[in-house]
């Protein structure tokens, strides 16, 4: 099954380990905190097995509609015996009781009500988890963790991959954001003092899946906006609009941890986007078209025509940019903190564990702050299977996915999501860890 890389927060070193071993025996191997080397070594069957519990941690910023989706999942005909645990920030006094306990047909509604998950209450989700697997063993197949509004998802998902006893039973499934289509470009763009988190950021770059709610409040135009917006944040997320968050809830429960597939779809279209030449994403969008309208007097939109150039080679002959005039190839004009966005890698032919392994522990020790989240196929070198990964800041979990099927062609594919990334140096990064390339380049 999986195997887990983890390290302290305040001293992290990225170790990609390929050996399929129990989370927990890897997680203690790795607390000793040596580097170690890695190994390619698992059964398909191994890897493919999971029979843990899947959580989804269901996220967005105030009033986004994370109850409302709630309700529906606790209404929907999905067959899933669900535990819901709540974080009902400070909303109900219960003195020293922290845990209530409410039946509710088929699902268990459990609260934590005296704080924050993402800090003050986390070692009571932890000890609530370590509960319900071990009282409640059988009598439910999914947990659902509804945050507050003002929770910063990362340090719950890190729950998932610290706690060893935890990883032997559950395994995360997915995060699924709730956004507020009518007030969420307010949020993210809200300019937050120095070393503060914007939590209605990180929760759109932490997402697997993205529901744009409250759709019924805005126009079309302002719908295409907010779309674009986060998907500047976050391309690996896969959105679905709502209204009354009325997804698909195979959409919301069943993301599956690993998402391949959409890693695949960012990367082919992102391929696609360079191929064309020229790649917009604008908070003053009119879909596909580029932003050209200077009439415009829409008050959702930024007119101080905010918007990123990213000009393949094919565009180093065009003249100007149509929305500010300046010539050049690369330039961009922001108004809004998007600092955080995603980056993705493909190359052709396989990888040299080693080298990756050098790379990431480099890149993780000087930038896992701001490194958000990491997802990525490899093809390794004398391996059989592919390797996938994810990453939540400094922490890792990987496992041989499945075998390289015969007669397709081996290729590596990483998505990162997160603060002032440099795709220049990630891409230089990543092609130095291909089979042959020197331990030198590795180091760029
Ligand atoms: N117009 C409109 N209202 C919605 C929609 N979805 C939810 N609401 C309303 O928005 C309000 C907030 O929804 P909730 O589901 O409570 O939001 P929440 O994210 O749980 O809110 P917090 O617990 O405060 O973080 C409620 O009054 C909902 O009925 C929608 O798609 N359109």
């Amino acid at each position: 099954m999986s195997t887990v890389m983890q390290q302290a927060a305040a001293t992290p070193v990225a170790i990609l380990r390929l050996r399929g071993k129990t989370h927990s025996r890897a997680i203690r191997a790795h607390r000793l905190g040596a580097r170690r080397q890695v190994s390619c070594a698992a059964s398909p069957a191994e890897a493919i097995k999971d029979k843990r519990i899947p959580v989804t941690i269901l996220t967005g910023f105030l009033g986004s509609g994370k109850t409302t989706l709630l309700n529906r999942i606790l209404a929907g005909d999905h067959g899933k015996r669900i535990v819901v645990i709540e974080n009902e920030f400070g909303e109900i006094d219960i003195d020293s009781e922290l845990v209530a306990f409410k039946e509710n047909g088929e699902e268990d509604i459990m609260l934590l009500n005296n704080g924050c998950l993402c800090c003050s209450v986390r070692g009571d989700l932890v000890d609530m988890l370590g509960r319900l697997v071990t009282e409640k063993k059988g009598q439910f197949d999914h947990i659902l963790i509804e945050t507050t509004g003002l929770a910063n998802p990362a340090p719950i998902i890190q729950t998932f991959y610290l706690e060893p006893d935890l990883l032997d039973t559950l395994r995360l499934d997915g995060v699924v954001t709730l956004v507020d289509a009518k007030h969420a470009m307010m949020h993210l763009d809200e300019k937050k003092p120095e070393g503060v988190v914007n939590e209605a950021l990180e929760q759109v770059a932490f997402a697997d899946r993205l529901v744009l709610n409250k759709t019924d409040l805005v126009n079309q135009s302002e719908l295409l906006s907010i779309e674009n917006r986060v998907r500047t944040i976050n391309n690996l997320a896969s959105i679905q609009r709502a209204e009354k968050a009325n997804v698909d809830l195979d959409f919301v429960l069943g993301v599956g941890g690993f998402d391949l597939d959409r890693v695949e779809d960012v990367i082919i279209g992102e391929k696609k986007e360079e191929e064309h030449g020229h790649s917009h994403s604008h908070s003053h969008s009119h879909g596909e078209a580029e932003c050209v309208d200077p009439e415009c007097n829409d008050p959702s939109h930024s007119h101080s025509h905010s918007h990123s150039h990213s000009h393949g080679e094919a565009a180093e002959s065009e003249a100007e940019c149509e929305v500010c005039g300046e010539h050049g190839h690369s330039h961009s004009h922001h108004v809004h903190d998007d600092t955080v966005t995603s980056v993705s890698l493909t190359m052709d032919g396989e990888v040299d564990l080693d080298l990756v392994n050098d790379w990431l522990g480099m890149l993780l020790n000087d930038r896992w702050q701001d490194l958000f989240r990491m997802k990525g196929v490899l093809a390794i070198e004398g391996c059989d299977d592919r390797y996938v990964f994810q990453g939540v800041h400094a922490l890792f979990e990987g496992m041989p996915d499945k075998p390289w099927e015969d007669g397709v062609a081996r290729s590596s594919k990483l998505v990162f999501i997160g603060k002032d990334l440099d795709r220049d140096e990630l891409e230089a990064g990543f092609k130095a860890c291909a089979v042959g390339a020197s331990v030198g380049a590795a180091s760029q």
